[in-house]
């Protein structure tokens, strides 16, 4: 089998594959990208705005239990590159889910989109540590830390050596969900043993009021500890809509 073969052979979990859109959250927030969510996830956050990637049982708040079968979608590497780079933009976010779950087949993406010139951002959270390889095609990290208020306690959401491995590729962003300034002591408690560098503080929400609401109770904390705020611009122009 030539090496293009086995490169066409490689499938990878898709749930969607959308695009054009803007980069709604982080710091290239607003930056014009085509975007792949995969399918899977190692957490089980009660506030995902995404649980048809990985609930399949009805445990997140929404409560709906996603068919499987309806949601996830084994795909060839190279198929999901061509329907991305035929977008015509020169940034990809791969999304999830969580990414990091399949980066044999993520690293293979990278490479491709590489050699196109096209730059790739994963956004992860933080609890698989990136290998070498998939470190090497320079993607960058957005990696959100999930804090109590996601149902889960540190000692699932926390993994240090994932955490290390991310702040050292030198190009992440952490980027931390929350709700209000209580949160902050949380964040404040990670940042500090991990050694974080780049922090950022988005609030929680998926419709316009919520999102004001608990931006406008964060943004002097995090501002007197000189971060870095985001909001997340697509569900100010879409709303809680699938696929933008
Ligand atoms: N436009 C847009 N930007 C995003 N940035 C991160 C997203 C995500 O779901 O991880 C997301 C998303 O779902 N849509
Ligand atoms: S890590 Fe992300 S995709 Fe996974 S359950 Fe939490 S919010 Fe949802
Ligand atoms: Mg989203």
């Amino acid at each position: 089998m030539s090496r293009q073969e086995t490169t066409r052979g490689r499938k990878i979990v898709v749930n969607e594959i959308f695009g054009p859109t803007i980069q709604g959250e982080g710091p290239s927030m607003g930056r014009i990208c085509s975007f792949v969510r995969l399918g899977g996830c190692n957490l089980t956050c009660t506030w995902c705005d995404t649980p048809y990637t990985w609930d399949w049982t009805g445990q997140s708040n929404e409560g709906t239990a996603y068919d499987p079968k309806a949601e996830l979608h084994a795909m060839h590497v190279v198929d999901v590159a061509d329907r991305l780079r035929a977008m015509d933009v020169r940034l990809v976010v791969i999304s999830g889910g969580e990414p990091l779950q399949q980066q044999q087949t993520v690293t293979l993406l990278c490479h491709m989109l590489k050699e196109s010139g096209v730059s790739v951002e994963i956004e992860t959270n933080g609890t698989i540590a990136p290998s070498p390889a998939l470190t090497a095609t320079q993607a960058r990290f957005n990696v959100s830390p999930k804090l109590r208020h996601s149902g889960m306690g540190p000692e699932r959401t926390v993994v240090p050596v994932a955490l290390r491995a991310l702040n050292a590729t030198g190009g992440a962003a952490f980027k931390f969900v929350c709700r209000g300034p209580a949160d902050l002591e949380e964040v404040d408690a990670i940042v500090a043993r991990h050694g974080l560098e780049s922090v950022w503080i988005m609030p929680e929400g998926q419709d316009q009021e919520t999102l004001t609401r608990h931006m406008s109770s964060l943004a002097d904390a995090v501002v007197a500890r000189r971060w870095n705020m985001s909001t997340r611009i697509h569900v100010q122009a879409w709303g809680n809509r699938r696929g933008v």
